[in-house]
């Protein structure tokens, strides 16, 4: 369930907790956290731990795997604030640290409480108070962004996910509709501004993506990235098609320009800066990018990507939007052709089994209907959290796409036999969890099943989608495509 909290940190936009027992529980999350660490999900792990008395009691204690203190040197790998709670004086001090951290960075942090001491009396928490950023700094930071932006022949915009992260959305479709300057999103930035009357180019894929996106960034010869991770898969899989060296890169707190670098700068005392002094540098406008696909033909025709992305746009069309959890594979590159909703995926960190406990987390934490998309592979991991619906009322769509295999590795390696999986009967193993299991063979099996599954609530529905080895989404083909013949078989 550690997915879960993640995805709920995500979409709520603020902290989420973790509870989980040593050993055991605490280091079966450790895949999922790391996930949270490398997107930026601030959720806070509470791990119990042996009694200060055990640790000098002379015998190992079960859930222990190596020194006592093994879990949290593993976790301090993968959170950005830790304390161990072994005094109650010091307590207070302490977890008021470790949440502000949580707050301000925007990753996760890590509690541990020796077992004897969870009822122990302590003070009140008090809450931080955010740390004063240097005004002039900061001042300083803006006027060269801003004089970069000016001096340049083809300034670009690319927002990413702190911008979701830290709640400012609305202040940077300001600052673009102020620059005017073309804006795209990176990849995990996708669905930003897409309410907004920014001049929105599209999403940012490199050389899988759309051509006209693609010449805006790579051709740019003042880039500026806010909240932006530089990574493989943000960047198309190419780095090499964008010279970060003329971008102006504002991530983690820190600004840099070329080779030097503006430390304790946080992005929104950056964005609020440069809205203070922004002008008009271009008259880029609003680009009309390729519209979703709707329209799911109602044939016996086989099902393919695309034909999901119709069925679901058209089912928001008639029904609103969903919260959409989407899984790495095919999944997460379907998911790009949906209309913009709220969208939670491991985009960068790329962990399989994300998905469905995404979703639980979603609706238990917000009461939305989730949509959920999923591969067969990822779904063999955590599609059975499906279990604990009926005792909690929950009801997410959830659609398998179960093409028999780990098709984003075949797509990469063709033939290679470890991505066989043999096709598993999803829907039959549904109604045994509590749920409605569907068997989509057809188009009109998967409108037939999508428009009952949303007149229906109070259950789950898995629409199991019985899609063609091949039968590859259009993304997925030019990400396969845009790799080095020499593919590696970790595909991003
Ligand atoms: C926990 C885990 N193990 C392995 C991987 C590597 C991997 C991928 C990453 C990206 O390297 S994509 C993929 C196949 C996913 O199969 P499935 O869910 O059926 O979806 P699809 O058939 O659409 O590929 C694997 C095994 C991973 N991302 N996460």
């Amino acid at each position: 369930m550690a997915f879960a909290a993640d995805a709920s940190a995500r979409i709520r936009g603020a902290p989420s907790v973790l509870a989980v027992t040593y050993g055991a529980g605490a280091l079966n999350v450790v895949n999922a956290i790391a996930g949270s660490y490398a997107e930026k999900a601030p959720v806070v792990v509470v791990s119990g731990a042996p009694a200060s008395g055990e640790r000098t009691g002379g015998l190992l204690v079960h859930h222990q795997a190596k020194r006592f203190d093994s879990q949290l040197a593993i976790f301090r790998e993968i959170t950005c604030d830790q304390a161990c709670l072994d005094d109650p004086a010091r307590a207070p001090a302490e977890v008021a640290r470790v949440l502000a951290s949580a707050r301000r960075l925007s990753r996760p942090v890590y509690l541990e409480v020796p077992r004897d001491l969870f009822d122990a009396p302590c003070a009140a928490i008090a809450r931080l108070p955010d740390a004063e950023p240097d005004a002039e700094a900061i001042a300083a930071c803006a006027d060269e962004v801003l004089a970069r932006l000016a001096a340049a022949r083809r300034p670009v915009l690319m927002v990413g996910v702190e911008v979701r992260r830290f709640g400012l959305e609305a202040e940077v479709a300001r600052l673009a509709r102020t620059l005017a300057i073309p804006v795209v999103t990176s990849f995990l930035g996708r669905g930003l501004l897409a309410s907004s009357d920014a001049p929105l180019a599209g999403t940012y894929l490199g050389a899988a993506g759309d051509g006209a996106v693609s010449a805006l960034v790579e051709e740019s010869d003042a880039l500026l990235l806010l909240g932006v991770i530089v990574s493989d898969t943000n960047f198309g899989v190419s780095p090499t098609r964008v010279d970060l060296r003329h971008a102006i890169h504002a991530l983690d707190g820190c600004v840099r320009l070329s080779h030097h670098a503006y430390p304790d700068i946080p992005l929104g005392a950056l964005v609020t800066a440069l809205l203070a002094r922004a002008p008009r540098l271009s008259d880029a406008r609003r680009v009309e990018t390729a519209h979703p696909p709707h329209g799911l033909a109602d044939d016996a025709r086989a099902v393919t990507p695309v034909d999901i992305a119709a069925g679901i746009n058209d089912l928001m069309a008639e029904h609103g939007r969903f919260p959409v959890s989407a899984d790495v594979g095919d999944s997460l590159f379907t998911g790009l052709d949906l209309e913009p909703t709220d969208y939670v995926a491991p985009g960068y960190y790329a962990t399989m089994g994300f998905a469905v406990p995404a979703a639980l987390g979603i609706q238990a934490t917000t009461g939305r209907r989730p949509l959920v998309l999923v591969g067969d592979g990822a779904f063999q991991m955590t599609g059975w959290e499906l279990g604990h619906c009926r005792r909690y009322g929950w009801d997410p769509i959830v659609v398998v796409l179960n093409n028999s295999g780990w098709r984003m590795l075949s797509a990469f390696r063709p033939g290679a036999r470890y991505a066989e999986l043999g096709t598993w009967d999803f829907a039959a193993c549904a109604n045994a969890l509590g749920g409605r299991g569907w068997r989509i063979e057809t188009r009109h099996d998967l409108q037939l099943a999508l428009g009952s599954a949303a007149s229906d609530r109070g259950q789950f529905h898995l629409l199991d989608v019985r899609l063609a080895p091949d039968a590859l989404s259009e993304t997925l083909r030019r990400f396969a495509g845009a790799r080095a013949p020499q593919a590696t078989n970790n595909a991003i």
